[in-house]
């Protein structure tokens, strides 16, 4: 028989010392404090002050630290293990953590963009508008793909036996973003090694993933979604510009918007209002993806060969 311990849900979450990952924490808790909550992050220290954080305003969670850098590979599986030594299930796997190295903005697209049609577009997406400078992992492999995608696909294909349990389903979710944009990703260069928009390029990225997940872990109780934050002032927004910069524009970035609004675009036969209600908050509303099926598939195959090659070059090291 399974101890009430054992039944509790195990969630976990990537990149969950700051920012949205923290903030995600914070929300699970106050939904439920009966989760055991395992944060998994690269700097043990940080974790540790953020498990501190939680703990001053959810007193008596339970609250884990595990040690995980998403962008190496060893690193991915050392975590794998000894999460699959500590539970026995894992109900919520929240794949957050993610970076945006060396972000500069393209201030000619910025002007253009901002006295063209696409001026709320832009200012909603930053789509055209960053650039990133990325590096190779010492796996070999792009940093931000690494990051944002490989690792988190590896941490998933390990914890599948505990992800896929026929008695309970299990969900896993990414955190993509506005900025994914198709154009930013290839199939023969899913890396990014060519490009500047890696960022843009491992977003898209992930919600292919995501669709792939779908179709081939849905019968086995594994369900995907992505998730897309909007513009939230992170450690990740304060490396684009820095924060009393961000307090400077949000004005301005809310009076474009006001003066971009076109009266004639409003349906008259349509209510705008917020999803939030007492009666349950639904804050989001569903947007359809750019992307195909195939695409999606096809990327996932390349994932799985980009993934027997690692795992062969690790048994041979
Ligand atoms: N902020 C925004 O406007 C938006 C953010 N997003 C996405 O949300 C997610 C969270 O970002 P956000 O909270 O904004 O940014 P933060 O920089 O605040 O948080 C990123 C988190 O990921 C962790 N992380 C980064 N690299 C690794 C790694 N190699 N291994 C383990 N952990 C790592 C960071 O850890 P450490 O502290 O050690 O660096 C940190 O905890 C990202 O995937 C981002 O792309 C999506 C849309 C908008
Ligand atoms: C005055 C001036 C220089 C304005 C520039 C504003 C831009 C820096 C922002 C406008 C939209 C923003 C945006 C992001 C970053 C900053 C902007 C490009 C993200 C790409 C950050 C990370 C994400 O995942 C999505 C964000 C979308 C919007």
């Amino acid at each position: 028989m399974m101890s009430s311990d054992n039944m509790k849900k195990v969630v976990l979450v990537t990149g969950a010392n700051s920012g949205i990952g923290l903030a995600l924490c914070k929300r699970l808790l106050s939904v439920d404090d009966q989760i055991h909550l395992c944060l998994a992050c690269r700097n043990m220290q940080r974790a540790e002050t953020a498990r501190a954080a939680l703990l001053c305003s959810h007193p008596g969670a339970d609250i884990a630290l595990l040690k995980v850098d998403v962008g190496s590979l060893k690193s991915v599986l050392e975590a794998a293990k000894e999460l699959k030594q500590r539970y026995r299930r894992l109900d919520y796997l929240y794949l957050n953590a993610g970076i945006m190295p060396n972000p500069r903005i393209d201030f000619n697209a910025f002007i253009n963009g901002l006295f063209s049609r696409k001026a709320i577009h832009m200012f909603a997406t930053g789509e055209g508008l960053l650039t990133q400078e990325d590096q190779v992992t010492e796996d070999g492999l792009q940093n931000v793909f690494a990051t944002n995608v490989f690792g988190h696909f590896i941490l998933l294909r390990e914890l599948e036996p505990f992800l896929c349990q026929s008695e309970k389903e299990s969900l896993v979710i990414w955190s993509s973003s506005s900025n994914a944009r198709r154009s930013a990703f290839s199939l023969t260069d899913y890396q990014h090694t060519q490009g500047k928009e890696s960022y843009s390029s491992s977003k898209y990225a992930t919600d292919l993933l995501s669709v792939a997940l779908n179709n081939h872990y849905n019968k086995q109780g594994l369900y995907s979604s992505v998730v897309c934050p909007g513009l939230v002032m992170t450690h990740l927004t304060y490396g684009i510009l820095p924060p009393f910069f961000w307090t400077l524009i949000l004005p301005i970035m809310l009076l474009v918007w006001l003066f971009k609004q076109k009266p004639e675009s409003l349906d008259p036969l349509a209510k705008y209002y917020s999803c939030t209600s007492g009666l349950g908050s639904n804050y989001v509303k569903p947007v359809k993806m750019d992307l195909d099926e195939e695409a999606a598939e096809a990327f996932y195959q390349k994932l799985l060969d980009l993934e027997t090659k690692y795992r062969c070059w690790q048994n041979v090291k």
